[in-house]
């Protein structure tokens, strides 16, 4: 007679599958039985089957498995959606190894020291308030617990688990897993979880559900950041999901994601993610420039003619680079005293606050954030960034003042400085000003005394991003000092921008007579006086701030303007004369990528007097009976050494109108000016080329002199200048 619920012999056999040797080998029997959804509840007839190997017995009313005591051979057990409480209540079969109990009514959980052989357990759906008992369950792979009363994880250290899903329950914290070694997928959604740390070890974690949980700051992501096997990850009905840029700054932080959210992660957005938030320095700069472009078209349009970039030669410039206070502001200020015939100094403009000692519009223009913007929107800078909290800006005025003057400009920044000038029309030399010694930097930085704990880690940092991109971009700099010791660093400099100008320094070594065009000219003029063999004491008064003073004290108006004056009329005079070329052309030409270190070329002596001594820049003007070039052109080269280019012809103040007749000046031969183009190629701009290679006086054919291959098509004649001085003296 058949009981309901009970299992017979005969639904026994419409169950059965999966014929096969038995486990001894000795006969042919069914391994598997199967019969879901049949409201049985009494199963014990299943003992007589001792062989099965796979019993499959959900969505029954199923109170008693201890049948299964009498299957050693068992190897896969679902019953599911019964109504079990007995948590494994029967014999453990020595082989078990898959076990679903999901949707039962366990309570509890017990010892499974004898089911060594699991490897998947699934108690979904139960009623289970602690995990325990799995600590010899050493083959544990995969275990889900899912949609319990489980409040904490624990219980699992060392399990060799795969995968595990605590979703549904009432979880708060993560905690516990970090033995979890192979743990590759975590189900922690339907929690209450707040933050993701305690997954950071799981370094084969590729995905992570955390679907409704109550997780806040994007910045949690931050935990899972070392993941690097992280594939997915579900944050979705978290507070999270508010915040604006929700989406896109989890993919910045997790860049390997493919799925957020089930949702695919596009090529776009990982772009989008990283140029937001870490964009490359190349962006930023794109940006910068691309901001003060648009500004600047926005302004009634101006022709800042005296930096406008001539047809053969950019305005030259000369940008000191190198992580904060490693001396280029003091170098730069050094360089433009001593070489006043040729640079000055371009102040930039900031928003910091003064320290004590600096002036305004002398070393910095210090102007309040405001002011600072409402520059930016009246496109005044040519770039900007922020640094440590506060603006710095180049302004285009800037560099024009200094251009007025007929000199280049000498300016310092940092590296995004450099990145952003590298988009606009002017083609700086930059010289990279690196120390090479940590510690010592360090040491000064702390000597210094204006830098916090954090502000000295930024610029230590940043002493690798400098050469990082030295190492990654041959010829981003032109050249290279190291400087750890300020006095040889100027040494090298001073040397670099002699090798730039095309200047020999006389026996006098550091005597500042020597460096200049011309002595004469420059005692008459009153301008400054160059460095003196004491140039390291000064240097290190530099240090100490004191540097402005002596500045200010050769930058007396009238020293100024009669110097200026001076080297306008000698410009005009061998201008009208035919004497000048586009000089700047060679100065700052450039043809080479690479970027050596400065040291190298100092290890070339410089031409000593005995040797055939360097002709300064300018000093190949072009033989009027022989140059080829119109006189219209050769006009309009004169007329433009009155512009900034014109400083360049090194002669220039000196020569007036003698200019040409002078001993040192030798027409430049033009036959050679094809030949001098290609010879310059492959050398880089800072090593010395060898005396041979130099234009000398006495072989004015010789090539080497950087630019002599330029046709002397000049820019176009200037017209901005100080209408008073240049009215005047035309
Ligand atoms: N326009 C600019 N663009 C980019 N960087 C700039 C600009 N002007 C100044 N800087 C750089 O910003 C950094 C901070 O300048 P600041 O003058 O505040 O620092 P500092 O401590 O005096 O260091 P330093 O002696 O190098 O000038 C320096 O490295 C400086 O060269």
């Amino acid at each position: 007679m058949e009981i309901a619920g009970e299992l017979t012999e005969d639904e026994v056999f419409k169950c059965l599958s999966g014929l096969g040797q038995s486990a001894t080998g000795l006969q042919h029997t069914y391994l598997c039985l199967s019969a879901p959804g049949r409201d049985l509840k009494n199963v014990s007839i299943l003992c007589n089957y001792i062989y099965l190997q796979k019993l499959e017995l959900p969505y029954n009313k199923i109170k008693d498995l201890s049948c299964v005591s009498h299957m050693p051979y068992l190897i896969t057990l679902d019953a599911s959606h019964n109504q079990l409480t007995d948590f494994f209540g029967f014999q453990p079969p020595k082989n078990l190894k898959e076990v679903n109990f999901s949707h039962n009514q366990m309570t509890a959980m017990k010892d499974l020291s004898a089911y060594s052989s699991l490897t998947k357990l699934i108690l979904d759906h139960n009623s289970f308030s602690v995990i325990r008992g799995l600590e010899k369950c050493k083959r544990l792979s995969h275990l889900s617990l899912a949609h319990n009363n489980i409040s904490r994880i624990r219980g699992l250290d060392h399990l060799p688990l795969r995968e595990l899903c605590l979703a549904g329950n009432m979880i708060n914290k993560i905690e516990n897993l970090q033995t979890l070694h192979n743990l590759q997928v975590l189900d922690l959604s339907c929690n209450r979880i707040q933050s993701l740390t305690g997954l950071q070890n799981l370094r084969f974690l590729g995905t992570v559900n955390l679907e409704s949980n109550l997780i806040t700051e994007i910045k949690e992501a931050a935990h899972l950041h070392d993941l690097i096997l992280l594939r997915e990850i579900n944050l979705l009905k978290n507070p999270v999901q508010d915040h604006d840029d929700y989406r896109i700054a989890v993919i910045f932080l997790l860049q390997h994601l493919i799925l957020l959210d089930k949702q695919t992660v596009t090529a776009e957005e990982k772009v989008a993610a990283v140029n937001k938030y870490d964009p490359p320095l190349e962006v930023v700069a794109a940006r910068d420039h691309m901001t003060h472009l648009v500004y600047q078209l926005m302004q009634p349009q101006v022709i800042f003619d005296s930096t406008l970039p001539s047809l053969d030669a950019p305005y030259p410039m000369l940008v000191l680079t190198g992580p904060q206070a490693c001396g280029k502001r003091e170098l730069a200020h050094k360089l433009c005293q001593e070489f006043s015939d040729y640079f000055a100094y371009g102040a930039c403009h900031t928003t910091r606050g003064p320290y004590f000692g600096e002036e305004d519009g002398l070393d910095y223009h210090f102007v309040t954030e405001e002011e600072f913007h409402n520059m930016i929107q009246m496109g005044q800078f040519i770039q900007t960034m922020q640094y440590g909290g506060h603006w710095y800006g180049l302004s285009r005025e800037s560099i024009e003042r200094v251009a007025r003057e007929g000199l280049a400009c000498c300016v310092h920044m940092e590296l995004e400085g450099v990145f952003s000038l590298k988009n606009s029309y002017f083609e700086p030399r930059y010289v990279l000003l690196i120390p090479s010694v940590v510690d010592n930097y360090v040491l000064f930085l702390k000597a210094r005394g204006f830098y916090s704990n954090a502000q000295m880690e930024t610029a230590v940092s940043r002493i690798d991003l400098y050469a990082r991109i030295n190492r990654e971009r041959p010829g981003f700099f032109d050249s290279i000092i190291p400087c750890d010791d300020r006095a040889e660093a100027y040494r090298s400099l001073k040397q670099l921008v002699k090798e730039y100008l095309g200047l020999e320094e006389h026996s006098g070594g550091g005597d500042s007579s020597s460096i200049t065009p011309d002595n004469t000219s420059t005692n008459t003029t009153g301008e400054l006086p160059a460095a003196s063999a004491t140039e390291s004491t000064d240097l290190m008064d530099s240090y100490s701030r004191n540097y402005q003073k002596k500045i200010q004290a050769n930058m007396t108006p009238q020293r100024t303007e009669m110097a200026s004056n001076h080297r306008r009329l000698q410009q005009i005079r061998e201008a009208l004369s035919g004497k000048s070329p586009g000089a700047y052309a060679e100065l700052f030409q450039r043809s080479v990528p690479a970027a050596p270190s400065s040291l190298a070329s100092q290890s070339h002596p410089p031409a000593g007097p005995s040797s055939s001594p360097v002709r300064p820049a300018g000093l190949s003007a072009p033989n009027l009976s022989e140059d080829s070039s119109s006189e219209e052109s050769r006009a309009s080269s004169g007329l433009s050494m009155r512009s900034s280019a014109g400083v360049f012809s090194a002669e220039s103040p000196a020569r007036g109108s003698d200019a040409g007749s002078g001993p040192n000046i030798e027409p430049l031969d033009i036959s050679m000016l094809g030949q001098d183009r290609d010879s310059l190629r492959g050398l880089t701009p800072d090593a010395p080329r060898p005396a041979s290679d130099r234009v000398s006086p006495t072989h004015p054919s010789s090539p080497g002199r950087p630019g002599a291959n330029v046709k002397p098509v000049l820019p176009p004649i200037p017209s901005g200048r100080k209408t008073n001085d240049s009215g005047s003296k035309q």
